[in-house]
């Protein structure tokens, strides 16, 4: 975890606290409001308790004369009857004006928690989606989207419910400390005598219930992960028949998190009652002294006297003060949720990506669109997928990329537009390393359409604007069109503005081939990656897609993966990769005469099996062996 903000900031101290004062910046006047409407609201609170023991000293016994602090005598009116008024006047005053306190203390922290949710949110979700692609290949999604939900959501909760009710424990605490000194100091030393047992109780419970929620927090991002998983996987679940199977794991992963829930609430639960006993036994003590010095006795040596009023004020108030301790439970609580998931979101957002701006990156402009693969080499993990590539491109070439299944061929484009970087080497556009342009500049220049293009939930018209969000109606209509898109589209229930992706009109795997297609031809990009982009197409189709991309490849760079080598087979130069190295390079007919890897390829493709040579079927059979093994292992 860095200790770098995202202001570049050192990062030290409290995380939770920290987290706040960098993102209440505009927000603060509500926190203010807040504590204001609290402080105010927790001195008409204290009034009462006051009032009720002058009015039985002053009215009814006359042990003492009638004064308020901060009213003027005149205003108190002589006779006991008046006085009686004048108390219930002041108390029902309290009692309406705490409530109006009361409602705006809580709008002015709700809107504060609310505003500084929304932000770290944001923000939180911006420094996950600069994070490299490799992070969330990592990451279950169920556990990133614990963060951005649950995590910031308990950092609000805290901010909501712990921060204000810390303003009114200290006030509430404060005000009740100070009234009782001027009552009775001894008595009062008596009262908080509780206050370091709790103290002592409370950094207990802390330790012991730290680690447990953080195995809950953690149980709850693998049963997310699970159930996300299952839900997007439904139809695999379906057609292999393993309904009872997934609801086995979900049960365990249940299960798991139950286990854990119940760990922590086994110590959360017995956290109040500790608090109420040790505080009970304080009132307890209070209450017995105090009754005694009323009664004029002098227990245990300690004298002391007390008038009947103050000492109802005493106890109104000495019950009052288990409410703060009792709330200071809640607060702690809410303060330990909010630190392991203010752990977790800070992690995200000081996290530097892997995948990023260089300090002094500048804008690349393509001019002649040369690429240049130099000496690179990459691994996912420990083993290397792409092996020491040397590969010069010329500008406005089309270059086929072919090879076995996992020899590599999308591994090597993804490093083009930095998915990836290379581990060693280096890829240059115009002899410009990717790695010293911008990001934004260099994936505005790079066309990429993938294998199994990705849909937003949106109209039709709206994903093939995906990036291109200017673009106009007529521009989207003519993309489409050049990708074949057109036909279909128009007889899609709401034409353009039909609903695609998650939720909507389900699109087969062609036609949202087609729509990306379309997509990256609204983009017009200087150089252009086809990943398998006409693989889910029928022939026919893909006879007509593969005339609109050869013009529109014909004056860009343009790489195209295919295992149907028919669609190659006119390409300017055709790489053949094996386990990761160029093995061949050449045009189809050079490579045909080569009579390597790549003429054997296509005798599979002609249906010419017989004139294989056994060579090549026993690689083909030993790499099918590894792929399946590797399929075990993962
Ligand atoms: N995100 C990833 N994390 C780890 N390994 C990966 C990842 N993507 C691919 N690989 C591995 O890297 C190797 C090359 O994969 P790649 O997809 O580049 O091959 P390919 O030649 O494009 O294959 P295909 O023709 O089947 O698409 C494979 O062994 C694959 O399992």
């Amino acid at each position: 975890m860095s200790d770098r903000g995202p202001d570049g900031a050192l990062r030290t101290g409290n995380v939770v606290w920290r987290l706040y004062t960098d993102y209440a910046d505009g927000s603060r006047r509500y926190a203010v409001l807040g504590t204001v409407a609290t402080l105010i609201g927790r001195a008409l609170g204290l009034l009462p308790a006051l009032v009720i023991g002058l009015a039985v000293d002053a009215v009814f016994l006359g042990e003492r004369a009638y004064a308020l602090p901060l009213v003027p005598a005149e205003l108190i009116p002589s006779t006991p009857t008046g006085q009686l008024y004048f108390s219930i006047t002041v108390l029902l005053a309290a009692t309406v004006g705490g409530a109006v306190l009361s409602w705006i203390e809580d709008w002015g922290w709700s809107v504060f928690a609310q505003r500084v949710q929304r932000s770290l949110r944001v923000d939180a979700y911006a420094a996950l989606q600069d994070q490299e692609l490799a992070y969330f290949t990592r990451r279950r999604t169920g556990d990133l989207m614990s963060v951005l939900n649950n995590d910031v959501n308990a950092l609000q909760t805290f901010l909501e419910d712990g921060l204000s009710a810390t303003v009114w424990i200290l006030a509430t605490v404060g005000g009740i400390g100070l009234i009782l000194v001027g009552l009775n100091p001894t008595l009062t030393a008596v009262a908080l005598l509780p206050i370091p047992a709790l103290a002592l109780f409370t950094l207990l419970f802390t330790r012991v219930v730290e680690p447990r929620y953080l195995a809950v927090r953690e149980e709850i991002g693998d049963l997310n992960a699970r159930l996300e998983n299952s839900v997007s996987g439904i139809e695999v679940i379906k057609t292999q028949g393993a309904e009872r199977f997934e609801t086995d794991r979900v049960r365990a992963a249940s299960d798991s998190y139950l286990r854990a829930s119940l760990a922590a609430i086994r110590v959360r639960i017995t956290y109040f009652p500790g608090l109420n006993l040790i505080s009970g036994l304080g009132f307890a003590a209070t209450f017995l002294l105090g009754g005694l010095w009323v009664l004029g006795a002098t227990p245990l040596g300690l004298a002391g006297s007390l008038t009947p009023g103050a000492f109802v004020t005493f106890v109104i108030y000495a019950q009052q003060f288990i409410w703060p301790i009792i709330r200071l439970g809640d607060v702690v609580d809410d303060y330990e949720r909010a630190k392991t998931a203010g752990l977790r979101v800070d992690e995200l957002l000081s996290r530097e990506p892997a995948v990023a701006d260089s300090p002094d990156a500048t804008a690349l402009t393509v001019t002649d669109g040369t690429v240049d693969f130099e000496s690179v080499t990459f691994a996912y993990g420990d083993d290397a997928v792409i092996r020491d590539v040397d590969v010069a491109v010329d500008g406005g070439a089309t270059v086929g990329v072919v090879g076995p299944t996992g020899a590599g061929k999308s591994t090597l484009l993804k490093l083009l537009p930095r998915l990836y970087d290379a581990d060693e080497g280096a890829v240059r556009v115009d002899g410009r390393d990717v790695r010293d342009v911008t990001l934004r500049s260099l994936r505005t220049a790079i066309g990429y359409v993938s294998q199994d293009p990705f849909l937003f939930y949106g109209t039709v018209a709206e994903n093939i604007r995906y990036g291109t969000f200017d673009a106009t109606d007529a521009e989207v209509r003519a993309a489409a069109e050049r990708a074949q898109a057109g036909e279909f589209i128009r007889n899609l229930p709401d034409g353009y503005d039909t609903l695609v992706g998650e939720r909507g009109v389900k699109l087969s795997g062609g036609q949202r081939q087609r729509l990306a297609i379309a997509r990256t031809m609204l983009k017009d990009p200087e150089i252009l990656i086809l990943d398998e982009a006409t693989s889910a197409v029928d022939t026919e189709t893909e006879a007509l897609i593969q005339a609109s991309l050869q013009a529109f490849a014909a004056d860009r760079t343009t790489f195209v993966i295919a295992h149907r080598l028919s669609t190659i087979r006119n390409a300017d130069r055709v790489l053949v990769l094996d386990d990761g190295r160029v093995v061949e390079d050449g045009t189809h007919r050079g490579l045909l005469a080569e009579d390597g890897l790549y003429a054997n390829l296509w005798r599979v493709q002609v249906g010419d099996i017989g004139s294989l040579p056994a060579a090549f079927l026993e690689r083909a059979l030993e790499r099918q062996s590894v792929i399946a093994r590797d399929d075990e292992d993962g």
